[in-house]
């Protein structure tokens, strides 16, 4: 077996706004059973598919995906911070694969990552340094956004050129399934807010504590039953894991950005990660799903899932 995949929920409160013991347990042991199966795997590379929340990437220039051929986690919500261990050529070879195939993905030399790439390496690996990875951003909340199609695109050309690398390759996507949290927009945003959506990279350790708290005062409200928040959709839910399990990307990708929202809330965008992780492991044939999880977690603000597939 060559390939493999993992697609996980990120949410920044685990850890600070947690469910009741018996659903954190349950979600750990989710987590635990998915670093057992990478580890059974044992990658030689991890292709992380993942958003970013105006940490890395901010409308100073907006990508709609980049793949990385270095990056450092920017530390957020407590999460480990510095260099993770990219590997340069194979980001390089990705790349370029991608490009020839069509799909313009950008390339960083000095990629930022927030929690939506680091958390998921929390969960299936000692270290941010454990295996080489390439990380590929997709933009999943800086409006306007591209066809959710073209992730599948995206992924699909990765497969392929993860392929021609010769390697045991994990396919990583990180985001939540139905999710409406405090994501700023910038349709609606201050002019503050919108200074900080296009220049706001590294802030003050204070600033980066009131956005935190504010995230956490949010759940809160959210678990209350705020009506600031789209609620969560456990039926959209099941249709994407349903959709992804068989393969029927069409049923996701082919439909509007503006159903998304409806369906899923706003950061349901985030399925672009799913999507193209699948379409990777797609590219190298027939897949089945070896475990798959689910709760809708409010205390999160995620449906929450996390997946686990191998070729058939
Ligand atoms: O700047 C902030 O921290 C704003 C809040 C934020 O980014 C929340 C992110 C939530 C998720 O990543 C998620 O639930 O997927
Ligand atoms: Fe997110």
């Amino acid at each position: 077996m060559s390939v493999a995949l993992c697609a996980t929920s990120h949410s920044p409160l685990i850890g600070l706004h947690d469910p009741e013991p018996s659903v954190r347990a349950e979600v750990d042991g989710v987590l635990s059973a998915a670093r057992a199966f990478v580890a059974d795997f044992d990658p030689e590379l991890v292709v992380v598919f993942a958003p970013d929340h105006y940490n890395g990437f901010l409308y100073e220039l907006m990508p709609s995906f980049c793949v990385g051929a270095a990056a450092t986690s920017v530390g957020d919500y407590g999460l480990p911070t510095g260099p993770l261990d990219v590997d340069r050529d194979a980001a390089q070879t990705i790349a370029e694969t991608v490009l020839a195939a069509g799909v313009d993905v950008a390339l960083s030399l000095d990629m930022q990552v927030d929690h939506g790439f680091v958390q998921p390496l929390t969960f299936l690996f000692d270290s941010l340094t454990q295996v080489p990875i390439v990380p590929i951003f997709i933009n999943c909340v800086a409006e306007p956004l591209g066809p959710a199609t073209r992730a599948r695109h995206l992924g699909a050309a990765v497969g392929t050129a993860s392929a021609a690398l010769g390697r045991r390759v994990l396919f990583v996507g990180s985001g939540g399934l139905s999710h409406d949290p405090p994501v700023p927009r910038l349709a609606e945003a201050t002019p503050e807010v919108a200074l900080r959506l296009t220049h706001g990279r590294n802030p003050t350790r204070e600033q980066r504590a009131v956005r935190e708290s504010g995230t956490v005062t949010a759940a809160g409200e959210f678990v209350r039953g705020s009506a600031a928040y789209r609620p969560l959709n456990p039926a959209w839910d099941d249709l994407v894991l349903r959709s992804l399990a068989s393969a029927d990307f069409a049923a996701l990708d082919e439909q509007s950005n503006t159903w998304f929202v409806e369906e899923g809330g706003h950061s349901a965008h985030e399925v672009r990660t799913w999507i193209a992780a699948y379409a990777a492991l797609a590219a190298q044939g027939p897949y089945e799903v070896v475990s798959s999880y689910y709760r809708a977690i409010p205390e999160w603000f995620a449906g929450f899932a996390t997946t686990c597939a191998v070729p058939r």
